[in-house]
């Protein structure tokens, strides 16, 4: 369970996060979504003490996270692909963050082998594509078995493939009774994996519903997205002129 109250951050004049309260409860896949710049990454590293709050707090299974005695075995994260030394090869990567949390060595090469990393193990992890960092990343996310799981963008950089084992992992580790907070832009792909919502815009909550109540009444679930955070998108590209063959 992740509970925020009240959680503001402000950088500057630039309120990110803006009096923000949401519950993420175990037991299903929550999606967090925001335009660009919403306050989404900001959020999450508030969750995981990365960032200080000016107002509010945020409790991991009741606790701060900085209260946590073993971390990676009760919060497991994905913040950026290639969060690793690139010297280092995926396995000693991995082994150094079980040791720094007692986990047992065996566990390494189990996440190995559920994120697929197997057979590059032995690789220096600074050579990998981003695809292949993502699956280190939710590697390391996975290591300490963890209740809760957050998750900023993993899909980014996954093929196909990937893309639908990410899916697959989340709902699965849901269905475990495991609270997972993930945040994405694409909305189709929120539509298949989460089942309930948090939805930010210019760093306050917009919504925190299921996708089957935001879907209601809408074409599509990016319809009823668009229409909740009209008002809340801060960067918009302009239309170009269209390209007829
Ligand atoms: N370290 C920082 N210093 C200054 N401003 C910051 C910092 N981190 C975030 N911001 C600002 O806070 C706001 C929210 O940013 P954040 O990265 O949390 O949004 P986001 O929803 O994750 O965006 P995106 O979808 O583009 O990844 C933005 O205006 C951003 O410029």
């Amino acid at each position: 369970m992740i509970e925020a109250r009240n959680l503001t951050r402000r950088y500057g004049p630039t309120v990110a996060v803006d009096a923000l309260s949401f519950d993420v409860r175990p037991g299903s896949v929550t999606g967090f979504l925001g335009p660009n710049g919403s306050g989404k990454s900001t959020t999450m590293r508030l969750i995981l003490g990365l960032d200080r709050c000016d107002a509010g707090q945020v409790r991991v299974g009741g606790r701060r996270y900085r209260e946590l005695r073993w971390p990676l075995r009760e919060v497991g994260a994905l913040l950026e692909a290639k969060a690793f030394h690139p010297g280092r090869s995926a396995r000693s990567h991995l082994t150094a963050l079980a040791a720094s949390n007692a986990i047992p060595r065996a566990r390494v090469d189990e996440v190995l082998d559920m994120v697929g990393l197997t057979s590059a193990a032995g690789r220096r992890a600074g050579k990998f594509s981003l695809g292949m960092g993502q699956r280190l990343g939710v590697a390391a996310a996975l290591l300490g078995d963890p209740g809760v799981l957050l998750l900023d963008e993993p899909v980014n950089g996954l093929d196909p493939e990937g893309v639908r084992w990410i899916r697959n992992l989340l709902k699965s580790l849901a269905a475990q009774g495991r609270t997972v907070f993930v945040s994405s832009h694409l909305i189709s792909e929120m539509a298949l994996t989460a089942e309930r919502l948090v939805v930010i815009g210019r760093g306050r909550l917009l919504a925190d519903t299921t996708v089957a109540e935001l879907s209601a009444g809408s074409a599509s679930l990016e319809d009823a997205f668009f229409r909740l955070t009209s008002g809340a998108v801060e960067y918009q590209g302009n239309q170009t002129k269209e390209v007829t063959s």
